[in-house]
């Protein structure tokens, strides 16, 4: 099949590059020509595991192309995804200026019939004022049918969701549509539930607000277990092992960030306050995780009284392990809490550095490898659970620190790596903080 995407970000390109590599022909589109030339020339635009292999791979057998040009890219195209963003605006509701850009560009340079998905994240009712938009601006005599088709990838392994998703969820009341669509991404061997698209639409906020949902609700629950004095990651393991409430999304930390979840439970929430139905879990879904994110500055505070002038190794920025993404990453808040406070902040992070300068800026500084972000440290924050965190050699960090103390936000460093280190503080989230002794 011909297919055209429009955006290339995370979910335009992991999609793109999955539907080529399945045997398609895939033109990508964006506005942003810089991402564009960076794509001819094989390279990423964004740190994403697997991407660049299949980019190169299918961009050189010919099935998958960039482009600036909605003119080339629309031309032959039997099926166009939109996976333009759809970030949050100032009152908490989906902006969706991009996404009815994308909708005039289309309805401009459509020239044959066609169906037009939407995979971007948008409100109930969008895929209907969408088609009407894309019908008043319509240039040439087509026909055109709307499937609502959201994404439910995950950054840092978008390739891997998107090559073995759950499920495949497809909104469409039009069955010839929906067949196209269904055969589209037969080769995936993924199941498909077949819908309308505004259960479809709902489908996605749905999803995205269960789960922030149950990670503020762990977060709650970890918050009283240290007051009681019970440990947040054996209640975790004791309650997911039970089938119906399930183990994943169950770690407790310093809260959900990232490109989806803050936007998109703002955005139901919206809508539910529109419909005269406001969704009360969702205000202290929020409002657990907005407090969450300060968790270690506060325990840091208590901890020592004060934190002018003391220095602080921040480990891991993006909002997750496995991108370099930015976007609401818990880092962001602690970084200003902590240097309104007077600290100041040294910060590692394996791939998210140069992102990082761009949004918190100089007030902290930026080290190329933990130990130089730990050197003199008063406290070490674990902020992102990375990989290379776990295992790293935690008593050359302490070595060089002038106290042993971490705060560890993403309850990441083991029991056993720690015995090893000889005295420490280390406090983490939803356990009792434990004193590791020196044994003389
Ligand atoms: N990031 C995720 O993990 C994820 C997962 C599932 C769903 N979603 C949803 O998918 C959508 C896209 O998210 P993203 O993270 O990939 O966004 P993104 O910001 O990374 O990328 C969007 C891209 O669209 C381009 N664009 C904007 N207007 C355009 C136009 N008129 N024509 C062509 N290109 C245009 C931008 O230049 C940008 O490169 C959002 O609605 C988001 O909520 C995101
Ligand atoms: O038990 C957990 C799981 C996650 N998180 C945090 O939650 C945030 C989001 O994590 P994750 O869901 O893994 O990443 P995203 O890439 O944001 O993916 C979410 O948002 C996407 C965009 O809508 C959806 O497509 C995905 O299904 C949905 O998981 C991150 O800050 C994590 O640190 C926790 O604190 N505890």
């Amino acid at each position: 099949m011909r297919i055209a995407v429009l955006g290339t970000g995370y979910v335009g390109l992991s999609t793109g590059v999955c539907l080529a590599e399945i045997g398609h022909h895939v033109i990508c589109i964006d506005v942003d020509e810089r991402k564009i030339a960076t794509l001819k020339q094989g390279k990423s635009p964004i740190y994403e595991p697997g991407l660049e292999e299949l980019l190169i791979k299918n961009s050189s057998a010919g099935r998958l192309v960039f482009t600036a040009s909605h003119k080339y890219a629309l031309n032959e195209a039997d099926i166009i995804i939109i996976a333009v963003g759809t970030p949050q605006s100032d009152d908490g509701q989906a902006d969706l200026r991009y996404i009815e850009q994308a909708a005039k560009d289309l309805a401009e340079h459509i020239v044959r019939d066609s169906i037009v998905v939407i995979k971007s994240t948008v409100p109930v009712g969008t895929n209907d004022y969408i088609k009407q938009l894309i019908f008043a601006h319509l240039k040439n005599k087509v026909k055109f049918r709307m499937v609502s088709n959201p994404e439910f990838l995950r950054q840092g392994s978008a390739i891997q969701d998107t090559l073995k998703a759950d499920r495949i969820i497809i909104g469409c009341e039009e069955i010839e549509a929906s067949n196209i669509i269904q055969e589209m991404y037969r080769p995936l061997n993924v199941p498909f539930l077949l819908t309308d698209a505004r259960s479809a639409e709902m489908i996605k906020y749905a999803s995205n607000a269960f789960l922030a949902m149950k990670i503020s609700f762990i977060n709650g629950i970890a918050n009283l277990c240290e007051a009681v004095g019970a440990d947040v990651v054996d209640v975790a393991t004791g309650m997911g092992l039970d089938k119906r409430i399930g183990s994943a999304f169950l770690n407790a930390g310093i809260g959900y960030g990232g490109s989806c979840f803050p936007k998109d439970v703002k955005a139901l929430l919206h809508t539910s306050k529109e419909h005269g139905m406001p969704l009360s879990l969702l205000v202290e879904t929020i409002a657990i995780n907005e407090e969450q994110q300060e968790l270690l500055v506060k325990k840091a505070l208590n901890r020592f009284g004060t934190l002018t002038g003391k220095k602080i190794a921040m480990l891991g920025l993006s909002f997750k392990p496995e991108t370099d993404d930015m976007r609401e990453a818990p880092s962001i808040r602690i970084s200003r809490a902590l240097t309104a406070l007077g600290a100041e902040v040294t910060a590692y992070d394996p791939v998210a550095v140069t992102n990082a300068r761009q949004v918190i800026g100089d007030v902290i500084t930026y080290a190329d490898a933990p130990i130089k972000a730990a050197n003199g440290a008063d406290a070490l924050f674990i902020v992102t659970e990375w990989e290379e965190f776990r295992k790293l050699d935690v008593k050359a960090l302490l070595d060089v620190m002038k106290h042993r103390i971490i705060f560890d936000g993403r309850n990441c460093l083991a029991e056993e790596v720690l015995q090893e280190c000889g005295t420490i503080e280390y406090c983490s989230v939803g356990r009792p903080a434990v004193i590791f002794k020196k044994e003389e």
